[in-house]
């Protein structure tokens, strides 16, 4: 069991605040990422959980239990880190059983344990090897293994792939994701790459300049960004924003008037709203629909042929955006386009950047209504 709890966590460097009041729950055997952009203070906060910095204000708790004064050796966690920091001189089976030396856990013990991580991890036919005669994917896990011979409550990942290339990011990603099976430990992962977040999260928490700006599973934050942040950092290619202007609000949503001329309605709350008032548009290229009938129109600046699907970069009066379409899409370069959108997947956020509510929710999944139970703080 080690369920984690951040209250108020606030961390200075000299006059600079890089946390700003965090509060987080992790539940046992959730899988957590941290994703922001960099600078956001994503790892501050890992290693202000790890002990290797000291928070400025706030507590921690394991279990319930105060672990601010808890050193970082006696807190029951391990760490894997970006460079693997693996001893260069030793073999892979010495660097995994390297901390249980140190713990003076004997030898056959040790032997065991480290058989069992090398098992899970595949790395068995490479135990004798020094870490220069390995892959980066295979020196990573080796780090990895390192953590696991500890049988930590919780293990902490700091962009533990960035330095491997993307074909093997994607393989280690669902390693990851099995060893978080395999183990059914707590994971707290920190990465500045919206994808990995996505693909390995049962909870997401978005951060920026030291503000949490949300905190939901993936398909939540995909679905109900609270925010234009939020709405631009999740989803792959990024969210289209257009400006638009409202005309009024009813039952059905907020009406508004599309860059161009055409009308829409937006099935969201009009609350507040008033005629006249700009607003913002965001669809995700992938709720953009070539329609010849369609209200929006641009000119194909770039074809972007992925296979199974085409990206069409198209030049508005003044914005550029995204449509994902068809793999076999004909379309070419400087042909003019008209295209819709999908209203109920469409948002509204305001001249503050917040998300006008939607009137129609997506049905949360399992894991999202069992997640928002445990969160106090997640009301809609
Ligand atoms: N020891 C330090 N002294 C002063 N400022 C620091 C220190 N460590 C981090 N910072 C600052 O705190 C802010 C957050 O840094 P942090 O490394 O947590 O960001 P991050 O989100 O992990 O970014 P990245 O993805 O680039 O690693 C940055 O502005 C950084 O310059």
């Amino acid at each position: 069991m080690a369920t984690l709890q951040l209250k108020q966590i606030a961390k200075r460097f000299d006059d600079t605040e890089v946390l700003k009041g965090i509060d987080l729950v992790v539940n046992d055997r959730e899988f957590v990422v941290f994703v922001g952009p960099s600078g956001c203070g994503k790892s501050t906060l890992l290693r202000i959980i790890a002990g290797l910095e000291s928070a400025s204000s706030g507590d921690l708790l394991v279990d319930g239990q105060r672990i601010n004064d808890v050193g970082p050796a006696d807190r029951g966690l391990a760490m894997v880190f970006q460079s693997y920091a693996l001893y260069p001189h030793m073999t892979v089976e010495d660097n995994m059983g390297f901390s249980l030396r140190l713990a003076k856990v004997p030898k056959g013990e040790r032997r065991a344990k480290v058989r069992e991580a090398a098992r899970i991890l595949q790395l068995e036919p490479l135990l004798d090897r020094k870490p220069k005669a390995l892959s980066g994917g295979q020196r990573q896990r080796v780090a990895i293994g390192r953590a696991i011979v500890r049988n930590p409550s919780i293990f902490l990942f700091d962009e533990p792939l960035s330095n491997l290339d993307a074909a093997l990011r994607v393989q280690m990603r669902i390693e990851l994701a099995r060893l978080h099976e395999e183990l059914d430990a707590t994971m707290i992962y920190v990465t500045h790459d919206q994808i990995e977040a996505m693909t390995m999260a049962d909870k997401i928490v978005v951060l920026q300049a030291g503000v949490v700006e949300q905190i939901g599973s993936p398909m939540e934050l995909y679905h109900h960004p609270c925010n234009r942040f939020v709405a631009g950092f999740i989803g792959s290619p990024k969210m289209n924003f257009l400006p638009v202007e409202a005309v009024g609000s009813d039952e059905r949503g907020v009406e508004v008037t599309l860059p161009g001329g055409g009308g829409s309605v937006v099935p969201v709350s009009g609350d507040g709203v008033v005629a006249g008032q700009s607003l913002e548009l965001g669809v995700r290229p992938e709720h953009l629909l070539l329609d010849e009938q369609g209200p929006l129109r641009g000119r194909i600046e770039v074809i972007e042929r992925l296979g199974g699907q085409t990206s069409l970069y198209v030049r508005m009066e003044d914005a550029l955006v995204t449509i994902t379409a068809d793999g076999d899409v004909t379309n070419a370069v400087h042909d003019e386009v008209r295209f819709g959108f999908e209203q109920k997947r469409a948002h509204l956020f305001d001249g503050q950047g917040l998300a006008l509510q939607g009137l129609h929710r997506h049905p949360l999944s399992e894991l999202e209504r069992r997640d928002n139970r445990a969160r106090p703080d997640a009301g809609a």
